[in-house]
Order: structure tokens, then C-alpha cells, then sequence
């Protein structure tokens, strides 16, 4: 018994090893323990299969936890990001943000700006005021606040605009936003004076907004302006520079700052740290290749290139984000569209003519093109009796709201003002709109009209056309706008001399009528659409009339036009050399 008790024990301890040793004892059982053997064997197949299959499954298991977790997560941030808190920001920045009536952020915003706040440089595509400079200047004040910047830090975000309207708007936004920072912001422009300009840059400005001629003047000529800590760049509204041709001013305010970062010593490899950010209200591939333009990278043969795809290295190493391709506009089949074309010297009396027959009990709307020209003509009417308001952006803003609602509670009224202006204020019962100076291009005239149709879906538009700008119209027309033409009127108010009189007697009137035409002619030269707004066919003995002048007053904007010309022809020399 106890050896049975033994060999039962031992049976237990005994490894696979030693029981084949075991074989060699007793052969009578051999057969048996090869039969189990073999059990044991298919035992262990079927264990292992079994382990098999339940790693497979255990693999699919977390792939699909994986891939759960990624859509939770994915799901999670379309979820989250629905105020501007989600997307950390300052807690001072998002109560501007909130004075300005901006609450939560929209598509556009919520895509770009999460790439904009880790530091990547993008190229935004979207439709006209679809939230691009929010979305541009929130990571401009939050970087600005990020890296503490004091004046005397100089420049650490540029925006560049194509003119000076579009300047001056994106400064309004950047003074709002910037209203709770320590930060500051300036605006340099064509036509403002520079000596005012230097003073300003020396005492430090540190988000510049600048049309590019003026930012190239200052990079070159002004030493004070320091851009060594420089971190930001915009280009806003990039299609504009294309179309106008005026990409290469980019270029040269690139080459500029790559210059200036090259001979402060430390700061040598800082060009390539610079966030870029492009923008475009239109879907274009020169806006695209934009990017390795503007960084000066040097141009790379077909073979490195492939290479570098092989890599995963492609040559875009920014984001190219496009919202809409399409504008959609809504506009009221009850609107009534027209245009008249008119002798440039007879703008005024038409005008003037006009408002005397339309003013009773109607609220009347008149755009032009720069702040000067509403200004002057304003004035110019107030003093034929034909009283006005004057609204623009760089208005204080108590005046601004006094006669937004002064216009938006009167029965009848006129208001004086540029497109960008009204663009974002709901007025309503207004007769009608007159585009005394046509859009930048058939979009702007396209979401001004759709934006006014919408609180005022009877409303009649007027647009004010030279000769010279027959092709404008063309383009309106391709778009299938139902826009008609509106008779001349035979009896033009006789008021010329008169006119031409007072402005020659009153100081204040003639200063107005100067900057005013000043103004007119530069808008008109920096146009985007040259093959409509060309400076060269401009009649500027009869467009002085329009402000008054018996002969053209003398004014400086020749020499801009002249340095443009100039630049123009070097470039295209060096291309033709290329
Ligand atoms: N999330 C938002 N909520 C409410 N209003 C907004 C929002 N984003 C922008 N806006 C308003 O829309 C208007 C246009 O915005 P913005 O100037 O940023 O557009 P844009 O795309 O840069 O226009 P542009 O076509 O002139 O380049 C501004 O008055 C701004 O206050």
C-alpha cells in the first residue's frame, strides 16, 4: 500500500522528462502512456489554438476599444468646443470678445483656431466676413500676452492688409480685442503722415497693421521699428495682392524682415520659427503655393521632391484649410438693382440732383470709397441744404452710435458712409442704397446688396459708373444679377460754379475737398480690379470737378503711384530675365 501510495504521489510530482525514464521500467504500459501522451498532446493543440484565438481576440478587442475611444474623443471635441473658453483662452481676451457681441465661435473658428493656437502656420479659405481676423487676431493678443510684450519689446505680430480701408478695419478689431492687455496696436498706411507714424513706432507698437508700401517704407527706413522679437505674420486677404499684382511688395517686406533678423546676431535662425498666416475669401492656387513663396525656401527639383514624399515630407508644411468654395447669397426678388453711367466732372450734380427729388420721407444710404470722400461730401451736402450723416469705423465711438441711432429712428434721413462701415450694422426701411463709388469687386457688391435685402427686401440700389468702367458691369452681368440701367436725368441741378466757389473761399471746405480727392485717387490706384479701375484712364481734370476744383489740386499720391510703377517694372524685368 504505501508503495502504491508512493507511486500515486510521485505520479503527481513526476514532469514530462522523468516519465519516459519511467517507459524504460515497465514497457507493459508503454502503450497506454503513449495513448495519453497523445491526449495530452491534443490537449496542449487545443490549448494553444484556444490561446491563440483568444489573444486574436483580445487584439480585436482593443483595436475596437481604440477605435471607440478616438471617435469618443473625436465626438468629444465637436462637442466641447462650443464656446471660446474651450479653447483655453485668457479669461480678459474672451470678455472683449464678449463686448463685441462675439459668444461662441463659428465653423470656421472652431477648425482653424485650435491649429493657430499651437503655433502652425495656415492658409484659411473662406467666404467675405466669415470670422477670419477674429480668428486671426485672437492668436495674435493671445500671443502678444503669451511672451509678455512691452513696448519696448517692439513688434511681435504683423498683419498685412492689401489697403488702407481694410487696414483700418482690422486696427478697430485689434484695438477691441486688445482693450484688457497691456499690449498695444498701431496702423501705418499710405496717405497718413510718416513723421507721425516714426514717432509713434519709436515709442513702440506691438501688433503693426500696415498696407504694404508703408511697411516696407518703415523696414527700410525707420531703425526704431525693432522686429527682433517678431513672431506673427498675416497676410489678409491674400487673392487681392494676386489680383492687383502687388504680390512682389510681399515678397520684398519678407525679404525685409529675413534681412533684419539676419544681422541681429542671436536671432538668425528666427525667420523659419514664424508662424505665417494667409487668408483668402477666394479658393486660389497662387494663394496656395503662397506659403513657400513668402518663406524663401529655395526651389527644389523633381527628384527631391519625391523623395521627400517618400518621406512623409511633403513641401507644405502648413495647413490648407477651405471652408466653402462657393459664395451663397440671398438676394430679394423684390430689390430693385440699377446703375447709371456717368460722366466723372457730373458725379456731384448728379448726386446732388438726385437726393433733392428722393430725400423727402425716405432713408437714403451713400457709399464711397474712402473715409475723406464721406467726410467731404457730407459737408458738401450739408452746406447745398441737403442735411447728412457721417458714419465711419475710425469715428469716436460715442458720435458712431449717436447718429447709427439718430439714422436708424428718423423717418427720413441720408447717411454718408464707406462699405465697410455698414456691413455689419442691421438698418432697416431704407429706400435706398447708392453705391456712389463701386465695390472692390462683384463679391463685395454681391454681400453688400444681400446683406441690405435682408432687413429691407423693397429697397432700390443705385450704382455710380464711369465710362472707363463698362467691364465692372460686364462682370455683374456674368453673374446673371438682374441689374438694369436708370435713365440720366435731362435737368442736372446747375450748381458747379457755385460750388466750385464756395469750396475756393471756406479753408475747412477746400482741406475736406483735397484729402478728399487724395483719397478718391488712391482708393482708385490700389483697386484690385485693374482691368475696370485703371489708375492711367482716369480723367483726374474731370474727377477734380466731382470735388469742386476748377483745375486738379497739387497733392503728393503721384509719387506713390510713380515708386509702385517702378517697382512694377523692376520685377518684371527680372522675371523676363529669369
Ligand atoms: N463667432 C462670431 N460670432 C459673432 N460675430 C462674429 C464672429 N466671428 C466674426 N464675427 C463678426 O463678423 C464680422 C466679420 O468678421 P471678420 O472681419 O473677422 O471676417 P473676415 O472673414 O475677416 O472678413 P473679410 O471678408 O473682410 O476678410 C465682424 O464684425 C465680427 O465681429
Amino acid at each position: 500500500m504505501s508503495q502504491k501510495k508512493s507511486r500515486k504521489r510521485n505520479s503527481f510530482r513526476v514532469d514530462p522528462q522523468s516519465s519516459s525514464s519511467d517507459q524504460s521500467e515497465d514497457p507493459s504500459s508503454s502503450s497506454e502512456r503513449a495513448q495519453n501522451q497523445k491526449k495530452n498532446k491534443n490537449k496542449n493543440k487545443n490549448q494553444n489554438t484556444n490561446n491563440n484565438k483568444n489573444k486574436n481576440k483580445n487584439k480585436n478587442q482593443n483595436q475596437n476599444k481604440k477605435k471607440t475611444k478616438k471617435k469618443s474623443q473625436k465626438q468629444n471635441n465637436k462637442k466641447t468646443i462650443s464656446t471660446f473658453q474651450d479653447f483655453s483662452l485668457d479669461k480678459t481676451i474672451i470678455r472683449s470678445l464678449k463686448k463685441n457681441t462675439i459668444e461662441t465661435p463659428n465653423e470656421l473658428q472652431k477648425v482653424c483656431l485650435p491649429k493657430l493656437l499651437t503655433g502652425e502656420s495656415i492658409t484659411m479659405t473662406s467666404n467675405m466676413k466669415s470670422g477670419k481676423a477674429i480668428c486671426f487676431l485672437i492668436r495674435a493678443v493671445e500671443l502678444l500676452r503669451k511672451y509678455k510684450f512691452r513696448q519696448r519689446n517692439g513688434v511681435g505680430a504683423i498683419v498685412v492688409c492689401q489697403n488702407h480701408e481694410i487696414a483700418e478695419e482690422v486696427n478697430q478689431l485689434s484695438k477691441a480685442l486688445l482693450k484688457n492687455q497691456s499690449q498695444n496696436c498701431g496702423v501705418v498706411v499710405e496717405g497718413a503722415n510718416k513723421q507721425a507714424e516714426k514717432k509713434k513706432l519709436r515709442i513702440g507698437v506691438n501688433l503693426l497693421i500696415g498696407t504694404p508700401q508703408r511697411l516696407l517704407y518703415h523696414l527700410k527706413q525707420t531703425p526704431e521699428l525693432i522686429t527682433t522679437n517678431l513672431k506673427y505674420i498675416v497676410v489678409d486677404q491674400a487673392e487681392k495682392f494676386l489680383k492687383a499684382g502687388s504680390d512682389f511688395e510681399l515678397e520684398e517686406i519678407f525679404k525685409s524682415i529675413k534681412n533684419r533678423f539676419e544681422l541681429s546676431q542671436n536671432n538668425s535662425d528666427q525667420f523659419n520659427k514664424l508662424q505665417i498666416v494667409i487668408t483668402s475669401n477666394k479658393k486660389d492656387d497662387n494663394v496656395h503655393q503662397l506659403h513657400n513663396i513668402l518663406r524663401r525656401r529655395p526651389k527644389k527639383n523633381q527628384k527631391e521632391k519625391e523623395k521627400e514624399k517618400g518621406k512623409g515630407k511633403g513641401d507644405d508644411i502648413y495647413h490648407y484649410i477651405q471652408m466653402k468654395e462657393k459664395l451663397e447669397y440671398q438676394i430679394s426678388e423684390n430689390l430693385t438693382q440699377g446703375y447709371v453711367i456717368c460722366e466723372p466732372e457730373k458725379r456731384l450734380l448728379l448726386l446732388i440732383t438726385l437726393l433733392r427729388r428722393l430725400s423727402t420721407n425716405s432713408k437714403i444710404i451713400i457709399c464711397f470709397n474712402s473715409i475723406k470722400s464721406a467726410e467731404f461730401h457730407s459737408e458738401i451736402l450739408s452746406y447745398s441744404q441737403i442735411p447728412s450723416l457721417l458714419l465711419y469705423n475710425k469715428m469716436e465711438k460715442l458720435e458712431k452710435n449717436r447718429n447709427i441711432l439718430k439714422f436708424k429712428t428718423a423717418n427720413q434721413a441720408i447717411l454718408c458712409t464707406t462699405c465697410n462701415t455698414i456691413s455689419n450694422i442691421k438698418f432697416e426701411s431704407v429706400a435706398m442704397l447708392v453705391q456712389y463709388d463701386p465695390p472692390i469687386d462683384e463679391d463685395e457688391y454681391l454681400y453688400t446688396i444681400s446683406k441690405f435685402s435682408q432687413y429691407n427686401p423693397k429697397m432700390r440700389t443705385l450704382l455710380f459708373l464711369q465710362p472707363i468702367e463698362s467691364h465692372y458691369l460686364k462682370s455683374l452681368k456674368k453673374m446673371k444679377l438682374a441689374i438694369k440701367e436708370f435713365a440720366f436725368p435731362k435737368n442736372l441741378f446747375d450748381y458747379q460754379k457755385k460750388l466750385e466757389k464756395m469750396v475756393n473761399k471756406t479753408y475747412i471746405l477746400y482741406n475736406l475737398a483735397r484729402e478728399a480727392y487724395r483719397g478718391f485717387v488712391l482708393a482708385y490706384s490700389s483697386h484690385s480690379r485693374k482691368d475696370c479701375f485703371n489708375i492711367q484712364e482716369l480723367d483726374l481734370l474731370k474727377i477734380s470737378k466731382s470735388f469742386c476744383f476748377e483745375f486738379p489740386p497739387k497733392v503728393d499720391f503721384e509719387k506713390t503711384i510713380k515708386r509702385r510703377n517702378r517697382y512694377k517694372r523692376r520685377r518684371f524685368l527680372n522675371k523676363k530675365k529669369n
